[in-house]
């Protein structure tokens, strides 16, 4: 058997004592396959103190974990600590420098900067990895880098971010409130540090501008990613929705649109109508679940844990498997010279049919003006629901599904509506998801 890979391992949080946890469990098993012992010999974390009630006195402790990346009885450095920028990438460029192998949890970081990251791994011919940035433990950045390598992908698709979809399946599940099932997805680990990331879609554009650049061979483009998240869901789209047919989901999308002279990437993360048979609507709690059409694979539904320590864990393991077996090849699954650069998508261009919520004040014509403003703007609907007011002149909630149309039919028509002293508030738009 060869050498063993030596692993340092900076951050021991959620990720990183889940990372230790399975080393200890499955060592010998991932010995066999590995073909070599995965051996950690120095950890760090900002409190050496801290009860994680794993054992650490197997591992050097490290007080500076930039001082990781130059230890000579290093191969790889494993970085879960987090944050776009900061300690995390200093180590990442620390350590690819130093000719290190580095592994990472930290879709933010990838994101931002994978791509200087895959530029400085290659000058150094070392492995970056980080399938556990995209959808946790689901091993879809292997799936789409190895398995669906043979197909040119036509489009990827998917719950990005497990905070989110308990959220929505648990509002719709429970008819609770925003704010408690934030707490609980809190509680269970599955949020950012920081949980705006989460419900602002801002954790799922991270994932998305990944997966874009390994499914398309793009340039990974996060400022070319629109996010909007769930904050402005409220329950009532969520029982309108369930009344229509379909359920809510955080959806991130990525395709390339073909109908100018040079192929733009649309890369969008939306709350969206899906509808109840869609294995998509399935998907509840913090499972994550991603969908790549391949022209010749079909679609594949990649599903599972997309948060939590032990899932998380999973992928970063693999990694580092795969990194004692010898794979080195390209993190975005083409040499990062010949990634593409893609001009962002415009949205107007996208056909398909829309979810749009009006909040009103009931007062008569106020819905002559909203199917005044559709007709100028050419949006045809397909069905209309007006809930009932609580008391006389309060606010009304009117839904409408469109037809199949062009979106930038839609932004002229709520154009058209702009400033209307009719909307008590700006009207919200959700894509409904094409099968
Ligand atoms: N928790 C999850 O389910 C998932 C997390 N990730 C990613 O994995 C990474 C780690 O996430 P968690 O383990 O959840 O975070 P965490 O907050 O539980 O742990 C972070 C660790 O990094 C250490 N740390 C933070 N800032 C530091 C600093 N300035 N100097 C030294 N140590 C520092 C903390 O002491 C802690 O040990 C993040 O990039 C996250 O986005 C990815 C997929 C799922
Ligand atoms: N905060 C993330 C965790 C994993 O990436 C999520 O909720 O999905
Ligand atoms: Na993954």
């Amino acid at each position: 058997m060869s050498e063993p890979l030596r692993i340092a391992l900076a951050g021991l949080g959620t990720v990183g004592t889940g990372v230790i946890e399975l080393l200890e469990t499955n060592r010998s098993m991932i010995e066999r396959r590995a073909g070599r012992a995965l051996e950690i010999v120095a950890v760090n974390a900002r409190d050496r103190t801290r009860d994680r009630g794993i054992d650490l006195t197997p591992y050097a402790w490290v007080d500076d974990m930039q001082a990781m990346a130059g230890r000579v009885d290093v191969d790889v450095v494993v970085e879960l600590v987090g944050g776009s920028d900061g300690p995390a990438l200093t180590l990442a460029r620390a350590a690819l420098d130093e000719g290190k192998a580095f592994v990472t949890a930290n879709k933010a970081m990838i994101a931002h900067h994978g791509l200087s990251l895959a530029e400085q791994a290659a000058l150094r011919g070392v492995p970056l990895k980080f399938e556990a940035a995209v959808a946790g433990g689901i091993p879809v950045v292997k799936g789409l880098r190895e398995g669906a390598a043979a197909n040119r992908i036509e489009r990827i698709y998917g719950i990005l971010n497990g905070t989110c979809n308990y959220i929505l399946s648990e509002m719709e599940r429970t008819g609770a409130d925003f704010g408690d099932m934030l707490r609980a997805a809190q509680e269970k680990g599955y949020a950012e540090a920081d949980p705006t990331f989460d419900v602002e879609g801002v954790d799922a554009a991270h994932k998305l501008a990944i997966l874009a650049a390994i499914g398309f061979g793009a340039r990974v483009n996060f400022d070319g990613v629109e996010a909007t998240g769930i904050g402005e869901v409220r329950a009532a789209d969520i029982t309108q929705a369930g009344t229509l047919g379909y359920v809510i989901r955080l959806v991130g999308i990525a395709s390339l649109d073909q109908s100018g002279a040079e192929a733009a990437l649309l890369q969008r993360v939306r709350p969206c109508l899906v509808a109840r048979g869609h294995p998509l609507a399935a998907v509840t709690g913090p499972t994550n679940a991603v969908v790549a059409e391949g022209n010749f694979s079909g679609r594949l539904l990649f599903q599972g844990a997309g948060a939590g320590a032990g899932p998380t864990a999973s992928a970063v393991v693999a990694d580092l498997i795969d990194i004692a077996r010898g794979d080195s090849g390209a993190p975005f699954s083409v040499p990062v010279e010949e990634l593409e650069k893609f001009a962002p998508a415009d949205p107007g261009n996208r056909v398909g049919r829309d979810y749009i919520r009006f909040t009103v004040t009931d007062r008569p014509g106020v819905l002559a003006e909203i199917t005044a403003a559709m007709r100028d703007a050419e949006v045809s609907i397909e069905s209309l629901i007006q809930r009932g007011r609580d008391h006389e002149g309060g606010e009304v909630l009117v839904a409408m599904v469109t037809h199949e149309g062009p979106e930038r039919c839609v932004s002229k028509a709520l154009a058209l509506l702009d400033g209307s002293p009719s909307l008590t508030a700006p009207p919200l738009v959700m894509p409904i998801l094409k099968d």
